[in-house]
């Protein structure tokens, strides 16, 4: 794991963006498309503010999130709608989006079938929970360990933790998997839970299964 600490939130979000939009263009040179996993959540989104201005060629770049809260996509706890006010407009607009939730009436295998085409990830980006959960790979889930194991499938439907909507999420194959992967953490109990995470076991700190290949961005504030 390399970790590296930024002196202010701004600084690390900015840091961020412009490292992602490296990888974004260096990954085209080589193929004809790059996959980016974003997550969702409350911290993310000054990355996506910048990242969705910047001049890249977005129509090559495939867009997804590492995971989806179970609620219609114009809730307020919705991650795509996080995604589409924040990253997917103004330049980046030009993405295409690939939504992971299966249409209406689909079943899972036909979400899986979406999914394929952009494994390998080309790019990572996860946040954490102070509960050192990563995309909805929650502590104590019942899922949990088929979903960290190498013949998991790609998405999963699960159980978040108690008194949080149900999932769907990326799982450990397609996490560990990726190409380059990032972890993007503020305030000092998201440090703390880092610390324990990097002694622990995923099944109790399931960050903990990405963290040996992962570059992990930190600031206070
Ligand atoms: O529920 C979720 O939590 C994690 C962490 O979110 P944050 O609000 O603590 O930044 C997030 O990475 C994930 O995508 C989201 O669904």
């Amino acid at each position: 794991m390399k970790l590296i600490e930024y002196p202010d939130a701004e600084a690390m979000m900015m840091q961020v963006a412009d490292r992602l939009a490296s990888e974004i263009t260096m990954g085209l040179s080589g193929h004809g498309h790059v996959s980016l996993a974003v997550p969702g959540g409350s911290t993310p989104g000054p990355v996506f503010d910048i990242l969705s201005g910047t001049d890249l060629a977005w129509d090559r770049v495939h867009v997804l999130l590492t995971d989806e809260r179970r609620v219609p996509p114009d809730h307020d706890r919705s991650n795509e709608r996080l995604l589409r006010e924040r990253l997917l407009r103004d330049r980046a607009a030009a993405a295409q989006f690939i939504r992971l939730v299966p249409d209406e009436g689909a079943a899972m295998d036909t979400l899986e079938a979406r999914i394929a085409p952009e494994l390998p990830l080309s790019i990572l980006l996860l946040g954490m929970g102070a509960d050192m959960h990563c995309a909805s790979l929650f502590p104590g889930a019942p899922q949990l360990a088929r979903a960290l194991a190498e013949d998991a499938p790609p998405v999963m439907e699960v159980d978040a933790a108690e008194g949080l909507e149900p999932r769907l999420t990326l799982t450990g194959p397609v996490l560990r998997g990726a190409m380059s992967t990032h972890v993007l953490i503020t305030g000092d109990d998201k440090r703390a839970a880092l610390e324990t995470a990097r002694r622990a076991d995923p099944m109790e700190a399931p960050i903990a299964t990405v963290l040996d290949r992962a570059t992990v961005h930190w600031a206070r504030e």
